[in-house]
């Protein structure tokens, strides 16, 4: 047995301190974690704190609660067992205790395949590459030696080493579903990224492998299981043969939809016993609720999520597919703003990129490209105004470089703009434009100090979207949507697929989505972002 699903970690640890600003109110593992300042000086109260430490902290784990007692001698080994419960992936003998395994009908080499694949396809190999059930990735690799190494994340004041161990993803020896009796449909939702059809196709490919003829497309994201109008899309190889040659999803997409039990019940009527599912921190709430409620109806379903945001906002993941594509896209966005900043007098050239809460596109475009001044992110907060605002900087640039580049990420600023509570219909909060805020605010600025400068906006964010996979994330999405079906065949449920650490992993959904992931401002990335743009605090 793979043991429990985990639960949702929603936790708050007080670190006592005189700084208000170390006390770590936050969601999941990293509440467990103190995180410093940027740098020691500017809070010399945290190093004083060192004896706080040695308190016991009190963690709520969602339904249990676990308290880590830092002062019993074994709270390592305590800590470690608690991390692989939580980390363990449901798997469907826990539900069917006497689920029949077979021998895994997925075989590295084979002859051609047969029609007739029942009892698996012919294979002249006896060594398959399988992985062992046991094998683990490791989560964290950076020793810190100290609380004030950057990013240091320490559980004690020594930032004692803990092991951290999650699932490797692969193809297994014994699988739990016989080919000829799946009938597995695959869904896409949420927005677009690059990379859907990339790992549509690999999954299509992966499942006609192990022998399932019966492949399904569900249109239009969870919409597709209700909405009677749209019907399945059969899969076959040949069908998914090109999709990846071009960008969106041969499926499409879409935000809202019906209720759980409406698409469990969808799932019921079509026989569906393996569900793929492409998308975000929505859809995999979506996911790990539709897993819940099969296990809930005793239906022995497979349900796995493969992670699609070009926001990179999936926690542990090294990266999401269809970010490195985003980042490479975006610098033709850059590039045009800095030729048309360059070539104007007094040009401004203003590039808004997507990222609702974590600004991870905007930060590596910067960085990719070096030729951003200033580059602003929801998780940093600056002032637009006033002696230390971004656009006295900007006046400082224009009056010794000539011209300057800005990119914002498109959750940057809210707290400058109106509130609308405005929700899409997945329920997500409808932002403001702090593109065109900016941009605005820029223009005005400059005429009050009467001083011309030609401002150009660019907001390539669905441009950048839409645009097929670039060969790194061609590769991820192959990756994932081959691990996606071996995960499926080997019994587990209410998991995901992510690189980690370079290396492939299963994980149980609640503990990716717990919160949205976002950038460390205490990370060594951010500081090489203000390294290459060279821009001031804006505070
Ligand atoms: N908490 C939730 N429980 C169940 N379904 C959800 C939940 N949040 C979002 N969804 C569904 O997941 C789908 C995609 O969600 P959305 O937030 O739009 O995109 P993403 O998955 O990319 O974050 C939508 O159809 C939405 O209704
Ligand atoms: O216009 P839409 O389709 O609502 O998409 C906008 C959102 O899509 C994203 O690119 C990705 O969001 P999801 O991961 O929820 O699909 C966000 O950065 C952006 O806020
Ligand atoms: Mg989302």
């Amino acid at each position: 047995m793979e043991t429990l699903s985990p639960p949702i970690i929603t936790s708050t640890v007080s670190i006592p301190c005189s700084n208000s600003s170390v006390l770590v109110r936050s969601h999941g593992l990293s509440s467990l974690i103190l995180r410093k300042p940027r740098s020691p000086a500017a809070n010399p109260s945290l190093i004083s704190s060192r004896s706080s430490f040695t308190r016991a902290s009190a963690v709520e784990h969602g339904k249990t609660s676990v308290s880590i007692d830092l002062s019993d001698p074994n709270w390592k080994r305590k800590y470690e067992r608690e991390f692989e419960e939580r980390f363990s992936i449901p798997h469907i003998t826990d539900v069917f205790p006497d689920a029949e395994a077979i021998r895994s009908t997925f075989c590295l080499k084979m002859r051609s395949p047969t029609e007739d694949f029942v009892g698996g396809y012919p294979s002249d190999e006896e060594w398959h590459g399988y992985i062992n059930n046991n094998d683990r990735v490791l989560l964290k690799v950076i020793s810190y030696s100290s609380p004030t190494s950057a990013g240091a994340e320490c559980i004690d004041s020594d930032c004692s080493w803990v092991e951290q161990w999650i699932h490797r993803a692969g193809p297994r020896e014994k699988i739990y579903f016989r080919p000829e009796q799946v009938k597995a449909a695959i869904i896409t939702c949420g927005g677009l990224c690059p990379g859907l059809n990339d790992v549509i196709r690999h999954i299509v490919i992966t499942l006609e492998i192990y022998g399932v003829k019966n492949i399904v497309g569900i249109p239009f994201g969870y919409k597709g299981f209700s909405d009677k109008d749209l019907t399945e899309m059969p899969l076959s190889r040949k069908v998914v043969q090109n999709i990846h040659l071009s960008g969106g999803s041969l499926l499409g997409v879409s935000r809202g939809g019906p209720s759980v039990s409406e698409i469990v019940d969808s799932m019921e009527e079509r026989g569906i016993n393996m569900l793929f599912v492409l998308g975000g921190n929505g859809t995999h709430a979506g996911a790990n609720a539709i897993h819940d409620e099969c296990r809930k109806r005793k239906m022995k379903v497979a349900v796995v999520g493969v992670p699609k945001t070009i926001d990179n906002d999936i926690l542990h993941m090294d990266k999401t597919f269809g970010f490195d594509t985003a980042v490479e896209e975006a610098q033709r966005a850059i590039n045009s703003a800095y030729i048309e900043a360059h070539s104007a007098y007094h040009g401004i050239g203003i590039v808004k990129l997507m990222g609702r809460n974590s600004g991870f596109i905007a930060m590596q475009a910067s960085l990719a490209s070096g030729q951003v001044d200033i580059c602003l992110i929801p998780e940093v907060p600056f002032n637009i105004h006033g002696p230390n605002g971004v656009l006295k900087h900007l006046k400082y640039l224009i009056e010794t470089k000539g011209s300057a580049v800005i990119c914002v990420a498109e959750g940057a600023g809210q707290n400058l703009l109106e509130k609308t509570n405005a929700k899409d219909a997945s329920g997500n909060t409808i932002l403001g434009d702090f593109g065109v805020h900016i941009q605005q605010e820029t223009k005005k600025y400059f005429k009050e100090v009467s001083m011309p400068v030609d401002v150009k906006y660019i907001d390539p964010t669905y441009m950048i979207r839409a645009v097929r996979a670039n060969a790194s994330d061609g590769i991820l999405c192959t990756v994932l949507g081959q691990n996606a079906v071996h995960g499926a065949f080997a019994g587990y449920s209410g998991i995901t697929v992510g690189i980690i650490n370079t290396h492939y992993a299963y994980l149980p959904i609640p503990e990716v989505i717990a919160y949205p992931k976002s950038v460390d401002p205490n990370s060594r990335m951010w500081h090489r972002c203000l390294t290459s743009t060279g821009q001031p605090d804006f505070i």
